[in-house]
């Protein structure tokens, strides 16, 4: 067994500014555990069209306020003990709070090698 902390990841290139927050990627796939699992600060007041084409992600959330939404345009408000799911590989809005970050423990299956790299410019969404 081990344990690594957010400080841990710090001083390691899974530690990634994703474009509208930061995430600590806690295990990757060289842990050899076959998922990833991430702590994730979405800023408040941003907003983040998400696409992950080959991995399927699980978000719980455990502080802060925000928001996810699917391209049917169904809106999730996203709060302390919510989980939402993306088990159809599904394109999703994710948004922080108005003044508030959302922080999320975020699970990715299969796992991340952990140096992938958002491209919040692309219109399909970005993602993996
Ligand atoms: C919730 C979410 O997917 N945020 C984007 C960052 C992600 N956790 C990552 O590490 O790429």
């Amino acid at each position: 067994m081990f344990v690594r902390s957010l400080s841990d990841v710090e001083k390691t290139q899974f530690f990634v500014e994703w474009g509208a927050g930061t995430s600590h990627r806690l295990l990757t796939e060289k842990d050899g555990m076959g998922f990833t699992v991430c702590h994730t600060v979405v800023r408040a007041g941003t907003e983040s069209l998400l696409h992950y084409r080959n991995h399927l992600e699980a978000c719980y959330c455990i502080a802060g306020e925000g928001e996810v939404e699917d391209m049917d345009g169904n809106v999730y408000p996203i709060r302390p003990g919510d989980i939402y799911v993306l088990d159809q590989n599904d394109r999703h809005y994710l948004r922080g709070g108005k003044d508030t970050d959302l922080i999320l423990v975020s699970i990715f299956n299969p796992p991340l090698k952990g140096i992938e790299r958002h491209d919040l410019t692309k219109q399909t969404g970005s993602g993996y």
